[in-house]
């Protein structure tokens, strides 16, 4: 085992325990310390067995039978006392153990709910820093528990063991050097072959997801009716065969190695044990040993022998989960956004969910109109892509509306994240009624705007709970979100018994599920409930079909009476009703203007308009 991976699993779960320390310092100080009190009773316990032995097999010969049964009973009553003790003492380990689990996994799973909300929403669009959240919530969520196992585990062996190494060094400090050295070495290979398994099995999980993959293939009624017309079958069963072939083989070497390795691990242990013996037999010919000690050394270096082997399994399944670990602690370790663009749920790390929540935490708003005005922004995602937005100078005046159109990948969606405050520009400033965004405070940009995304969220718990997280100090105010059911055209999704509070989605037990366009109505009406400056419609129609968009569009229109509104759509029969219209291209904005004098100018939104308005004609 390299040292830097091994140095990797002691900090990380060093660092994880001592996270949860912390928080609940007593239950971790019993968690840990009553393994440890095992350990040190294991020395009163086998001196007492000493003296039992001492008594009626050596020194007490001499002793009458009544003499010997006085002097019997103060070791009798300790070794009686350490064992009821130690019954106990695990009993009540066993209890505190599966509470200390439970509260750790859920203190660290909270923590990681909290660090993604914190984090910015940039940071969140990184696919390494995406795949590490991802990583941690399922490290913390199911791995975390299995580690803090196999870390009590170990720690139940090694203190049982160093209590051991004590009773033989009291024994003869010689013994106690051999123990050291031969538990070493056997506890070395088993983890070693362990390890060599274990990593075998991950591997081979790949492999087995291939070949279940290829037998469904080939079990499929579809599939199979496409492979034989293609007579495609053979080579697909030729290559399930390989696989189970390899897999096999490997399990097969692995096997045969572990069986080897336990052959040399008893052949150690078994010698170290007639060493030991022989060692004891000459000492005790010159009067140095007496017959307790040479039973409880026997003894202690049997069970040391077991322990050994036992405590590889927790380091070994510690170490191949030691990457996830590290994940999480790294994870947990870095530093929170300083922005102060904060959600304050913390059961959700997902990045639509997250986004939504952070407009949707606000109520109180900037005073003023809100001319918005991008001065030369750039965008870039990270260093080494291009960059998203480049030279961007556009203003939004009170009351416009205005319609961003473009190609896919133009750069319209990234606007809109500067917009509503969720990103900060590369370069160049954005200003509300002259101040820059970075000197407003990020609440008040927020309850100033209200958005419908395209990748809206679909909360599964009720139906007022996807309206009334809008704006969640009106989510007990049912006239209020009634109103916004009605402009979203979702109210007949309330016509069951439980009204407002009728659970939506298969999540919820009993819940309703609901179509794409349906989910997609209550998006809109979590934003019809705020009565925002500014209103951002990034494609909020996908998923509807005709007859229902005209109607919302009629709702759009109903709900930007008086504000700044802002639309993405690749409709372009709908950008037509703007006040003006801006195309980005490429990053840049290239066109701006009403639809007429874009038509006129015969340019790139004139082609895109003919493109689409054909597309209908010919149909
Ligand atoms: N998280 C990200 N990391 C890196 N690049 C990104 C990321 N998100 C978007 N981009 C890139 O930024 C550019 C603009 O993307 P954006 O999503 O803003 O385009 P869009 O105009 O909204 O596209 P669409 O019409 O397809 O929704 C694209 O080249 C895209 O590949």
């Amino acid at each position: 085992m390299k040292n830097n991976a091994l140095t990797m699993v002691r900090s990380s779960i060093f660092q994880l325990i001592y996270r949860v320390w912390r928080s609940m310092p007593i239950l971790s100080l019993v968690w840990l310390g009553i393994p440890l009190l095992l350990g040190v009773l294991i020395v009163p316990g086998f001196s007492a067995q000493r003296e039992l032995v001492d008594l009626f097999v050596g020194g007490g010969t001499g002793l009458l039978w009544n003499e010997m049964v006085r002097l019997a009973w103060p070791p009798l009553a300790v070794f009686t006392g350490i064992s009821l003790l130690r019954a106990a003492l695990s009993a009540l380990h066993n209890i505190t153990d599966a509470r200390f689990r439970d509260r750790a996994t859920m203190q660290i799973q909270a923590e990681v709910h909290q660090k993604a909300v914190n984090v910015p929403l940039e940071q969140m669009e990184e696919a390494e820093y995406y795949n590490r959240l991802q990583r941690s919530k399922d490290t913390a969520g199911t791995d975390l528990f299995g580690v803090l196992q196999n870390v009590i585990a170990f720690l139940r062996l090694f203190f049982e063991f160093i209590g051991l190494f004590i009773v033989m060094w009291l024994a003869d400090p010689i013994l106690g050097v051999l123990l050291v050295i031969v538990f070493s070495l056997s506890f070395a290979i088993r983890l070693e072959s362990d390890i060599v398994v274990r990593r075998l099995n991950r591997d081979l999980t790949q492999s087995g997801r291939q070949s279940d993959y290829l037998r469904a293939v080939l079990t499929k009624p579809e599939t199979v009716k496409e492979m034989r017309i293609f007579g495609s079958m053979g080579y697909l069963i030729g290559k399930w065969n390989g696989i189970m072939g390899d897999s096999l083989a490997l399990r097969m070497n692995a096997r045969r190695r572990e069986i080897k390795h336990g052959i040399v691990v008893s052949s150690v242990q078994i010698t170290s044990l007639i060493g030991a013996v022989t060692w004891m037999v000459m000492q005790m010919k010159a009067g140095g040993f007496t017959a307790g000690t040479f039973v409880i050394v026997f003894l202690a270096m049997r069970q040391a022998h077991s322990i050994s082997s036992r405590m590889a399994h927790p380091i070994s399944k510690i170490y191949i989960q030691s990457s996830k670990v590290f994940d999480l602690v790294e994870f947990l370790s870095m530093k929170p956004q300083e922005s102060g663009a904060e959600a304050e749920d913390t059961t959700c790390s997902d990045y639509h969910m997250v986004k939504e929540l952070i407009l949707g935490g606000t109520s109180q708003a900037l005073k003023k109109n809100g001319k918005i005005v991008f001065e030369n922004v750039h965008y870039q995602y990270s260093s080494g892509f291009k960059p998203a937005l480049s030279n961007i100078c556009l203003s939004l005046n009170p009351g416009e509306t205005v319609a961003l159109v473009g190609e896919n990948g133009a750069g319209k969606s990234t606007l809109v994240r500067l917009l509503l405050g969720l990103y900060s520009p590369t370069s160049g400033r954005m200003t509300w009624d002259g101040t820059d965004y970075r000197q407003l405070d990020p609440d008040l940009i927020r309850g100033s705007m209200s958005a419908v995304f395209q990748d809206y969220v679909r909360y599964e718990t009720t139906l007022r709970d996807n309206v009334g997280f809008g704006l969640p100090d009106h989510i007990h105010n049912d006239i209020a979100i009634r109103r916004a059911l009605q402009v979203s055209g979702a109210a007949s999704l309330e016509e069951t018994s439980d009204g407002l509070d009728a659970k939506i989605g298969l999540l919820s037990a009993g819940g309703r599920e609901l179509s794409g366009g349906q989910w997609q109505r209550l998006a809109i009406a979590r934003a019809a409930l705020r009565n925002p400056q500014l209103l951002v419609l990034d494609e909020p129609t996908a998923a509807l079909d005709p007859q229902h968009e005209t109607e919302l569009y009629q709702s759009f229109r109903e709900m930007a009476e008086g504000k700044t509104v802002l639309f993405v759509s690749h409709r372009l029969g709908w950008a037509r009703f703007a006040n003006r219209i801006v195309v980005l291209k490429a990053g840049q904005i290239v066109e701006e203007g009403t639809h007429e004098t874009l038509l006129a100018a015969d340019g790139q939104y004139a082609a895109m308009f003919r493109a689409q308005a054909q597309w209908y004609r010919g149909a």
